[in-house]
């Protein structure tokens, strides 16, 4: 009677965003993984766009978080708040009905324990039952590429905490690699960088503003310099400086190249058959990091491969999640077998 219905939903559980994916509805719900609490009370005050809003403006006694910062949940209890409320605004628009499949995709770092965790607190929300799915084969199946065949297929996720690499064959992962360096790492090195050689301080939202505006991995011809305000450390008075896109780029050289190593090896570590095939349909890039200025140019000249940014890259995981309640009954199997 409860079979697998057009309103089951897809979440990715990002560390920067939260998507909820609604069965032949789209994206219903798009906000930063980010909640505000009361520290005395341990209350919410705010979750998502408005949150994300307090970064570095919260009074003493409300602190913004972004509970799984650095691609693991650090703070399961408001992690699991954070879902359940964001199923709950998907469900207030009204599109999806009651007790719906789900299917989540975690940060790949998570332990069991957490990933249990997530589950029961998705249940408790009102799914009918819940099941994980490693995120860069979500990514890849969201990319449109071919899965579920005996080919090779490469994706590198690249989003907030971590950055994923896998090469997927036949519906399932071949080899993979997951790095804790990604778009949060790339605003640090802003952080450091404007810090050091200017002694000003910038906040997270500033550098993520740079990064997203004159940011590049490799070749910065034709962008602009940017204005940026911050505090003077040596006064402590507020100023504005301009930068200039080179320098962005130095500033970001570090973990450019680590993205780069983490994709290299992991080709060296791909049969030679899945390989072929891979140097066929190129790599695709997708997650927010995949939009940094020429990074898809950079990863090709030292990988020699083809590179392709995904559409929607920001989408992608969602989207996949959302298409593999088409395939639930894999996971279900799964999930049965590990416990
Ligand atoms: N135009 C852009 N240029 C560079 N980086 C960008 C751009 N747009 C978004 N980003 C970065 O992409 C990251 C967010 O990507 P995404 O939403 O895919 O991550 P996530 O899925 O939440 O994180 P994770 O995969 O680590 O769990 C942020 O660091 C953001 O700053």
């Amino acid at each position: 009677m409860f079979g697998i219905g057009a309103r089951d939903i897809g979440i990715d559980l990002g560390t920067a965003n939260t998507l909820v994916y609604v069965k032949g509805k789209g994206i219903a719900v798009r906000e930063p993984s980010v909640v505000a609490v009361q520290t005395d009370t341990k209350q919410i005050v705010a979750v998502g766009n408005d949150a994300k809003n307090m970064i570095g403006r919260t009074p003493g006694n409300v602190v913004a978080l972004r509970p799984m910062k650095d691609g693991v949940i650090a703070d399961y209890e408001t992690t699991a708040t954070m879902m359940k409320y964001y199923m709950k605004e998907a469900q207030k628009k009204g599109v999806f009905g009651n007790k719906p499949y789900v299917m989540i995709c975690v940060p790949s770092g998570i332990t069991a324990v957490e990933q249990r965790a997530v589950i029961d607190a998705a249940r408790q929300a009102g799914a009918r039952d819940a099941y994980p799915i490693e995120e860069p084969f979500a990514a890849a199946i969201g990319a449109d590429l071919p899965v579920w065949e005996p080919t090779g297929s490469m994706v590198v996720d690249i989003g907030g905490g971590t950055t994923e690499v896998a090469i997927i064959s036949l519906g399932g992962i071949v080899t993979s690699q997951s790095i804790r360096i990604a778009g949060d790492e790339m605003d640090d090195a802003i952080i450091v960088y404007i810090r050091k050689n200017y002694n000003l301080m910038i906040g997270e939202r500033t550098a993520e503003a740079i990064k997203m505006e004159i940011g590049s991995a490799g070749d910065t011809e034709g962008v602009d310099n940017m204005e940026i305000r911050g505090r003077d450390l040596l006064t402590g008075l507020p100023k504005t400086i301009e930068i200039t896109a080179d320098e962005i780029s130095k500033a970001l050289g570090d973990t450019v190249s680590a993205i780069v190593d983490s994709v290299k090896n992991t080709l060296e570590k791909t049969p030679p058959e899945l390989a072929a095939d891979i140097m066929d349909r190129g790599i695709v890039l997708t997650g927010g990091g995949a939009l940094l200025r020429n990074l898809d140019k950079v990863i090709s000249e030292e990988t020699q491969m083809p590179v392709i940014i995904a559409e929607d890259p920001l989408d992608c995981v969602a989207i996949g999640t959302g298409k593999a309640l088409d395939h639930i009954h894999l996971f279900k199997t799964k999930s049965r077998d590990s416990r």
